[in-house]
């Protein structure tokens, strides 16, 4: 039973974010090493499918004594795709076979569910798209600087250059500062660049709501970042804030909340007060909050942009599909989140937006907010487009005099930008981000901007110059008529 104990702490690890697969399994003693490597990969390959029979057959539900989902799906993995679980009897074991018939059972409905032939049909090999991703690496600037991470950098050999002409060449990204980008192959996990906090494994798209956020550097500045774990752009909106003034990082999952931690000490973030709270439930009157006048909202989303599926399985952790919100709908019935039947996506789906509305429609009613972000990586409209249409007609909007951020604050020369036959008013899709997996080098990805009316600077200069109050901005904010126009 050791090896599986050994393979499933390696999973629990690369949850964690605790290190890479090649650097944890070299720590596996050396006996077991092999074995637990192939184990590791293979349930890995097929942790979509062993999750979902998992799940259908209701085996964590229904034995207790199951607590680790990680350890059940090594042992699950070989009593379905391998020569059985190669151990003596123990409870643990003798859970799991009790279900044997069943496990097999959805297994095989599954296979044929799914159109598949053979067992390797069913195997996650990753998505064509993902290979035209780089490899990103953000300097992160509370430990370093792009200066001293490039003279490191060459130091060692990598070179100014077409990352994709060679393993050692990189190169500085068009649209986002301190962002160097290599080949995918290239791996940086064990690079004391990585190990010392210098450096960030951070996605281009998902570097965009920090810098669309925009947060100020000052003492007095109090900034939100409402959905913080793992952590990534906690870190990032950190380093522009110059590691200055109060950046409130909440987030409510105890598990992701510890590794919240973990990154924000080893990324130098001194300026961060982490919270294991809930967002919605944060008073926006509450002194301490309420002058917070920037908010990032990265909440819970489908995570169907992302396409890196492997990678970010043992990666980023930024979405959904942790292993540790999977054991929670596993034990608990929640929502199917592996459900492939349609009605039951689109149950899902709107069930997410729904939330994800409340959040933004929670962050519009602290008093001082100037600017809110919201971005999910996914490519669903409901989840993007609709949202943000959704809250502009909120009366939290209405009140608070909100509307989109105009194109030139949102990263403006990014060429893809909303559906325009999403929003009742086309041209407010200008306003929006949207990143294509295949076509613009990243994972999908959406962003948005909400800002007041009052705010956006435009306003004020366009009436000086032309005498009127149209603006790309102002036009997307839901207005209420006039007492004159209320008239006619
Ligand atoms: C997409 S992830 C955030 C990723 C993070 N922004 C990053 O870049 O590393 C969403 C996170 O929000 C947390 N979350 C969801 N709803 C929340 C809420 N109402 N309050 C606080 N945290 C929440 C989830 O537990 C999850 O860790």
């Amino acid at each position: 039973m050791n090896f599986y104990f050994e393979a499933g702490k390696v999973l629990d690890l690369l949850d964690a974010k605790k290190g890479s697969i090649k650097g944890l399994i070299g720590k596996v003693p050396e006996k077991n090493r092999k074995r637990t490597a192939a184990l590791v990969i293979e349930t890995l390959k097929f942790k979509p499918v062993l999750l979902e029979v998992i799940q259908t057959t209701k085996l964590m539900k229904e034995e207790r004594k199951l607590k680790s989902l990680n350890l059940v799906l090594v042992l699950v993995h070989d009593l379905i795709l391998a020569r059985g679980i190669q151990a003596g009897d123990g409870p643990i074991k003798q859970a799991i076979l009790r279900h044997k018939t069943r496990l097999n059972g959805e297994f095989q409905k599954l296979k044929i569910k799914r159109g598949a032939t053979s067992n390797q049909d069913l195997a996650h090999v990753g998505d064509e798209r993902a290979a035209s991703i780089p490899r990103y690496v953000r300097v992160n600037a509370n430990l370093s600087s792009q200066e001293k991470v490039i003279e490191d950098l060459t130091s060692r050999g990598f070179v100014l250059s077409d990352p994709w002409a060679s393993k050692q060449g990189f190169s500085l990204d068009p649209h986002v500062p301190n962002l160097l980008c290599f080949s995918p192959e290239v791996a940086f996990h064990e690079d004391q660049l990585y190990t010392s906090g210098k450096i960030i494994l951070q996605d281009k798209a998902s570097c965009f709501p920090a810098i669309v956020l925009s947060p100020p550097a000052s003492d007095d500045a109090v900034v939100i970042d409402a959905t913080s774990a793992p952590g990534n752009k906690t870190s990032h909106l950190s380093a522009l804030m110059e590691n200055k003034g109060t950046l409130y990082a909440f987030e409510r999952d105890q598990k992701r909340f510890s590794t919240l931690k973990t990154m924000l000490n080893k990324a130098g973030c001194r300026n961060v007060t982490p919270i294991n709270a809930d967002f919605l439930t944060i008073d926006p009157l509450d002194p301490k909050y309420s002058k917070a006048t920037h908010i990032l909202l990265d909440p819970s989303c489908s995570g169907s942009g992302i396409v890196n599926r492997l990678d970010y399985l043992v990666e980023s952790g930024s979405s959904f599909f942790t292993s540790f919100v999977q054991l929670m709908l596993i034990k608990r019935s929640f929502v199917p989140l592996l459900d492939t039947d349609d009605a039951v996506d689109e149950a899902r789906l709107s069930k997410l937006a729904a939330f994800q509305l409340l959040m933004v429609q929670h962050a519009m009613k602290f008093p001082n907010v100037k600017r809110i972000v919201y971005s999910t990586c996914s490519v669903h409209e409901i989840e993007d487009e609709h949202v943000v249409q959704n809250a502009l007609e909120s009366s939290e909007a209405q009140s608070g005099k909100f509307g989109l951020a105009p194109q030139t604050t949102c990263i403006p020369t990014w060429p893809r930008r909303g559906k325009a036959d999403a929003m009742k008013t086309p041209s407010h899709a200008m306003s929006l981000i949207r990143c294509l997996p295949g076509e613009d080098a990243t994972n999908g990805f959406f962003v948005s901007c909400f800002v007041k009316a009052s705010d956006t600077g435009v306003l004020t200069k366009r009436k000086e110059r032309t005498g009127e109050e149209e603006n790309p901005s102002s036009a997307t904010v839901p207005r209420k008529k006039s007492k004159k126009s209320r008239k006619k």
